[in-house]
């Protein structure tokens, strides 16, 4: 008998990622369609990879009602990870930071309900519970942080959105199904081809920004590993089902490569693979968190002419001078989550170096220095305006 592909299709189960278009939305579709799913990426961005057989790209935005009932219908998974303002001067927009972290997982979560879609795994942070104080092996009974020790939006909106998706563990759906919820938590993300932080630090090398690191060198950070960041997700929607006893309904857990490691030795295959070699001098801490609070300041200043890139923000500081690793044993123990990569940069540094992203074969361009140079003269004044006020206090 042959089997048309819409009829094979039928029987598949449709998973469906918002923030699909990204690398860790992606990479997470490639893998749920290799097992077997039918799957939807939902993005206001579309992805720069190919799709694969059983994906389809859907162009639309998590608040957008009728996007998401679109990409939503028929579905027996949503991975919800579209977010925004993790990084650099998406940091600073708090508008839309609440527009797309809070309104949209509201649409999704109503959108799950409306169309009797069983699972929902949130993406979350380390960030919900960290916020510049030091965390040894911590675990999932820390408390959320309060309002005022949250240094950026995004952080907070996302905390925010982890109580709103929780909160809806149980809830019965339009044909009264039972919505089941979980939450992963993530650090920092890493793999060949990833679009947010190694970019950033290959385009810092090349403009010769990288000649210091800071905090303890005794400091230690998770990494992710985007093949276990989609490991996790899979698992975690299969420990929403029946088969699994719902174990992880209602639940959040914290996901890395289970390998705690000083943020700059992470990074040193990279600095060295590329020709850059390891910076020698180390800063402390506080000077550079102040630089980076006097670099949002002059943002906030600048931005509505001349919306710049921020070398560094607080909560960026924080995230890698500030000792902070978590535990993977809930994961490990309701999930049967285990990294199968830790802490391994090759391939990162093989993909930079097949594009000739190595010292030597850059240019950076005048505009660049210039534009750097403005930036700095700002903070330099700025320094100058605060410095009186500050020491009058
Ligand atoms: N990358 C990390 O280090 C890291 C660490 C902790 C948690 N996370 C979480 O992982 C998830 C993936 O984020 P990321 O920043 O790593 O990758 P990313 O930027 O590739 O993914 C976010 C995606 O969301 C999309 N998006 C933004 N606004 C949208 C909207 N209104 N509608 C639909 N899509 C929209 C973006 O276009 C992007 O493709 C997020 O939920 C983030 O909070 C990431």
């Amino acid at each position: 008998m042959v089997v048309t592909r819409s009829e094979a299709n039928q029987k598949k189960e449709i998973h469906v990622v918002t923030g699909g278009g990204g690398f860790p939305g992606f990479t997470l579709g490639k893998r749920l369609a290799k097992s077997g799913h039918q799957v939807r990426l939902l993005d206001i961005t579309e992805p720069v990879w190919e799709l694969e057989d059983d994906m389809e790209f859907i162009k639309g935005s998590v608040v957008d009602k009728q996007k998401v009932t679109e990409a939503i219908e028929g579905a027996s998974v949503v991975y919800h990870m579209a977010s925004y303002g993790m990084s650099g001067k998406s940091q600073l927009d708090k508008k839309r930071i609440e527009l797309v972290n809070i309104g949209g997982t509201d649409t999704v979560i109503e959108a799950c309900l409306h169309h009797d879609v069983e699972r929902l795994v949130y993406t979350s942070t380390y960030n919900v519970v960290f916020g510049g104080q030091e965390i040894r092996d911590g675990d999932e009974t820390l408390p959320y942080l309060s309002d005022e020790k949250f240094t950026d939006h995004y952080s907070k909106t996302k905390m925010l959105a982890e109580r709103k998706v929780l909160s809806s563990e149980g809830q019965l759906t339009r044909s009264g199904r039972t919505l089941r919820v979980c939450v992963l938590r993530l650090a920092g993300v890493y793999g060949p081809g990833e679009l947010r932080h190694i970019p950033r630090i290959v385009s810092y090398l090349e403009q010769g920004l990288v000649k210091v690191t800071y905090g303890s060198r005794d400091s230690k950070v998770d990494f992710l590993h985007v093949d276990n960041l989609a490991q996790a997700h899979a698992l975690a929607a299969e420990a929403l089902t029946s088969q699994k006893q719902h174990v992880a309904a209602g639940k959040a857990y914290f996901i890395s490569d289970s390998k705690p490691v000083n943020n700059f030795e992470f990074f040193r295959p990279l600095f060295e693979g590329l020709g850059y070699g390891y910076p020698k001098i180390n800063l402390p801490l506080l000077p550079v968190f102040y630089f980076a609070w006097l670099t949002e300041l002059v943002h906030g200043l600048v931005s509505p002419v001349y919306n710049f890139q921020p070398i560094l923000t607080r909560t960026e500081v924080y995230k890698t001078g500030v000792t902070h690793y978590f535990s993977t044993e809930a994961a490990g123990r309701d999930l049967g989550y285990s990294p199968t990569v830790q802490n391994d940069l090759s391939g990162v540094v093989t993909f930079y170096r097949k594009l000739g992203r190595v010292k030597g074969h850059q240019s950076t361009t005048l505009v660049y220095y210039l534009v750097n140079m403005i930036i700095l003269f700002l903070i330099y004044h700025v320094i100058l305006f605060l410095l009186p006020r500050v020491t009058a206090l």
